[in-house]
């Protein structure tokens, strides 16, 4: 299948001459959740400006359902649903109005039903005649996602979804976002929550000073360069490692109690079962064991290094 949205040989140059995206590749398929991953500056936002249309490349295409987003902004604005990270609507205004006239923005004809559904969908159907003033902050989110929907778009664009709101609201965001990915809506989600990306990408993208540093799925990513860590508590301790353990990658805790393993996850558990034999034949035991695996966060900080 052609991918939902195609990215090429994407440049963004600034008035002022700042270059902030330097050659960007990037196809997303239709259906996905990708989770856009960067510090500060990295030029996500910029990305996402020129596939919604806001903004124009220097150089490159950009392709949204086969239209192109320079030429035929039209069509291409209508695949689209772009939820902005604060809410700059009419505070006065109702629910049920904001979204409406949202969708009257696109050109669409009035559709009460499908507001209706759309409100219910986000939970918000009981608050359809407050004003926005009166709502709480995660009600505003979700009108934020309402308005976006309510044209019916193929492609949502989550600009930083949860940036400060609480815990709890975050794993609320999180639902909503799974239950639109279920009705066959593409997601693409900026972030600084690392465990965002973990807990709901298909994919994942890491953008760094204007480029793409990696793009990948979630689980091969994570298996790739993720690394875990074996622990052995031991029942006596070691002053040294002995000579015929040195081919495994191996650590002495400093009071001797404990041996850590390292090794690539991708290995499965390729070293670790003719470890313990070593070990057995070696006569040192262990009263305990436990594994740590990398996350997404250790893999993150390693690729972009303390910018994160
Ligand atoms: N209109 C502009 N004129 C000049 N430079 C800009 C403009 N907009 C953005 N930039 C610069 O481009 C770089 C990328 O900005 P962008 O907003 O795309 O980053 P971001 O990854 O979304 O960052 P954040 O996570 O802080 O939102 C930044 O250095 C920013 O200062």
């Amino acid at each position: 299948m052609a991918p939902i949205v195609s990215v090429q040989k994407l440049t963004k140059t600034y008035g002022n001459g700042f270059e902030a995206l330097k050659g960007v590749d990037l196809d997303i398929e239709e259906g996905e959740i990708l989770a856009l991953l960067g510090p500060n500056g990295a030029g996500k936002t910029t990305l996402i400006s020129i596939i919604c249309g806001i903004v124009n490349p220097s150089s490159g295409s950009v392709l949204v359902g086969g239209h192109d987003v320079v030429k035929d902004f039209r069509q291409t604005r209508s695949l689209i649903g772009l939820v902005p990270q604060e809410l700059t609507t009419d505070q006065f205004e109702t629910v049920w109005n904001t979204v409406s006239f949202s969708r009257g923005v696109y050109g669409k004809k009035p559709d009460p039903a499908l507001i209706e559904s759309v409100l219910k969908d986000l939970s918000l159907w009981s608050k359809k005649d407050n004003m926005i003033r009166e709502l709480s902050g995660g009600m505003k989110r979700r009108v934020l996602i309402a308005k976006a929907l309510s044209h019916e778009p193929k492609i949502l664009f989550l600009d930083e979804p949860t940036a400060g709101v609480d815990v709890n609201l975050r794993r609320e965001m999180w639902q909503v976002v799974e239950k639109l990915r279920a009705n066959g809506v593409t997601i693409i989600l900026t972030t600084h929550y690392i465990e965002e990306a973990e807990e709901i990408a298909d994919r994942v993208g890491v953008i760094n000073g204007g480029q793409l540093l990696l793009i990948e799925k979630k689980t091969a990513l994570m298996k790739k360069l993720g690394r875990k860590q074996l622990r052995l508590e031991l029942s006596e301790p070691l002053t040294a490692l002995p000579a015929s353990l040195s081919a495994y990658d191996l650590t002495l805790s400093q009071d001797g109690m404990a041996l850590l393993h390292d090794y690539q996850s991708e290995d499965g558990q390729g070293s670790v079962v003719p470890l313990l034999a070593a070990l057995a034949q070696e006569n040192i035991h262990f009263r305990d064991l436990s594994t740590r695996q990398s996350s997404l966060e250790d893999i993150f900080v390693a690729l972009v290094g303390d910018k994160a």
